[in-house]
């Protein structure tokens, strides 16, 4: 059975969906309780065109009839709604637990409206206790590492660490083709200014952050009642 905090807050999501709409369709396990919510919505009638943010999404869109484009076909999108690994203070998030940060970022920047849903569990006072993904390029990834390794450093996190995300005994690769490093920092004092920091360290291609992106967030509790945080 699925998660009831998760479910209370994909089912919650639909209420700031409205007719015509161009969505983002976000990844993981919240997101995709609320694409088949809404994949239940389009065949009762419902008209809207989603731009997935991972090839597991868009075959689980697809599956479910929701007609589906690129973001060069949609322009601006009205919504998009995704899940978060960790929410923070002003809606900074952690995101790419499920390796789909990139373009989960590219889909959220690209939105008029970023709504966040999750169980209460991922609210926290300050980010970090979940190891920060960054995507690097496959190219010299150990010298990237090392970049990122020490840009940490200087920026004050002490001792973190930096690992190469594996998944079945190989790297794990994203859908655009790169790596993530897992970045174990404990707390995140500044998360913008750590995003613009780690985008600078050559052979980097995206981080985690999402600070500024975010506009409302859901959080559903065990029990099955939400929680509404910014404009939701
Ligand atoms: O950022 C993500 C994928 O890249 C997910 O939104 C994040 O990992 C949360 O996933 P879940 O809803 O399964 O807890």
């Amino acid at each position: 059975m699925s998660d009831p905090g998760k479910q209370a807050a994909a089912l919650a999501a639909l209420e700031a969906v409205e007719d015509g709409m161009a969505l983002g369709l976000g990844t993981g396990s919240t997101a995709a309780l609320f694409v088949d919510a809404l994949g239940a919505r389009v065949k009762a009638g419902l008209r809207v065109t989603g731009v997935p943010t991972s090839a597991a999404t868009a075959a689980q869109a697809e599956a479910l009839g929701i007609p589906l484009t690129s973001l060069e076909e949609a322009g601006r999108l009205d919504l998009t709604v995704d899940g978060a690994d960790e929410i923070g203070p002003g809606l900074a998030l952690i995101k790419g637990g499920g390796g789909a940060l990139l373009r989960e970022k590219i889909v959220a920047a690209s939105s008029a409206r970023m709504l966040v849903i999750a169980d209460s569990s991922k609210q926290v006072a300050a980010l970090g206790a979940f190891a920060l993904p960054v995507e690097i390029v496959r190219f010299g990834w150990r010298s990237t590492a090392d970049r990122v390794d020490a840009a940490l450093a200087g920026l004050g996190f002490s001792a973190p660490s930096v690992v190469l995300r594996m998944r079945h005994g190989a790297p794990f690769l994203t859908d655009e083709g790169h790596l993530i490093l897992d970045c174990a920092l404990g707390t995140i004092p500044d998360p913008a200014a750590l995003d613009i920091a780690l985008n600078a360290v050559t052979g980097v291609v995206e981080t985690g952050i999402f600070a500024g992106i975010a506009g409302a967030a859901i959080l559903g509790a065990p029990d099955g009642s939400v929680t509404r945080l910014g404009a939701a």
